[in-house]
């Protein structure tokens, strides 16, 4: 590495800021250890994310990559084995069962992709809705309940019982129940899971309504790679692991899609297999700092 360059560059910088500090959500390290039985299944190895509050992003990976245990750890109902993990003013790693539920109550909402876990089948959509209301006095849970079935499109659906309506309507009220006690974060595993690709469209629909008009953060699971083109950001997880992002910017009008890797708080990134492939890098490979970009090459190659 270039010492001039460095130089160059103004090496001595001021220490950066707290990872993540004036972000929502701080995923910092995060390591999530299943043991079942001998086995020891690591489904999360050291994940870093940060979310800014009023960010809606995608979370995409194959089957097994940690997709649901991250969801899982952020909704509360998980706990990781190792690093930090924060939303809001809520430290996760620190929380007692009481500060459990108050947190799972009151700062996030959480939709499934199973319709049918979402909702009780004997209520209707509004009753649903209402039911897990604490800060609503009583006599404006009804009403409340309506403007947020009418936020995600289905005020007119408000009587009818799940197995009256199509499973995208079912997750729409579902969305409107998460958001009953204005959670500040809105989580969603697969909620398009079981839908056709139209019912899919106007589920992801009324999660951006949440994210815009009522300013919820929202976290997106999905298999689909195609929901970069609905998002602002798509994060994708391999092997427990943020390794790559693609941010859709505006540029006159028209939305372009880049692709980044994910350096961790180490330094580390993941170099694409087909680029390790193609110039045939291996486990020793050379770094050139180049003044505005940092050069990777194969061990032997000349400079
Ligand atoms: N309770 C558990 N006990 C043991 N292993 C588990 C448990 N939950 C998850 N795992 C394992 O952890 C890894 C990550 O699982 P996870 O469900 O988070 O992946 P995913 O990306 O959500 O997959 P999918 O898209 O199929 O839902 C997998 O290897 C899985 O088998």
């Amino acid at each position: 590495m270039s010492e001039s360059t460095l130089e160059a560059l103004g090496g001595g910088a001021a220490p950066p800021a707290q990872f993540g500090h004036d972000a929502l959500v701080v995923c910092d390290n995060l390591v999530r250890i299943f043991q079942s039985g001998s086995v020891e299944v690591q489904a999360l190895q050291g994940l870093d994310l940060l979310v800014d509050e009023g960010e809606m992003v995608a979370v995409v990976g194959a089957s097994g990559s940690g997709k649901s245990t991250l969801l899982a750890v952020l909704s509360g109902m998980d706990a990781p084995t190792a690093g930090k993990v924060r939303v809001g003013r809520w430290d996760l790693m620190a929380m007692h069962a009481s500060d459990r539920v108050a947190y799972r109550r009151t700062m996030v909402g959480f939709v499934w992709q199973q319709t049918s876990r979402n909702l009780l089948p004997y209520l209707t959509s509004r009753q649903n809705v209402a039911l897990p209301m604490t800060g609503t006095p009583r006599r404006q849970r009804a009403a409340r309940a309506g403007d947020l079935l009418d936020l995600v499109g289905v005020g007119h659906l408000a009587d009818r019982q799940p197995h009256e309506m199509s499973g995208g309507e079912q997750q729409r009220v579902a969305i409107a129940t998460a958001l009953a006690n204005e959670p500040q974060l809105l989580l969603a595993d697969e909620p398009t899971g079981e839908l056709d690709t139209t019912t899919a469209q106007e589920v992801f629909d009324a999660l951006r309504t949440a994210n815009r008009e009522a300013g919820t953060t929202v976290v997106v699971v999905t298999h689909d790679q195609a929901v970069s083109g609905q998002v602002e950001r798509t994060v994708a997880i391999r092997d427990g692991r943020t390794s790559s992002e693609v941010l859709r910017r505006h540029t006159g009008g028209d939305a372009t899609h880049e692709e980044y890797a994910v350096m961790d708080r180490a330094g580390r990134v993941q170099v694409p297999k087909e680029y390790r492939d193609a110039l045939a890098l291996t486990r020793r490979v050379r770094l050139a700092l180049e003044g505005d970009h940092v050069s990777v090459r194969p061990d032997g190659s000349a400079r």
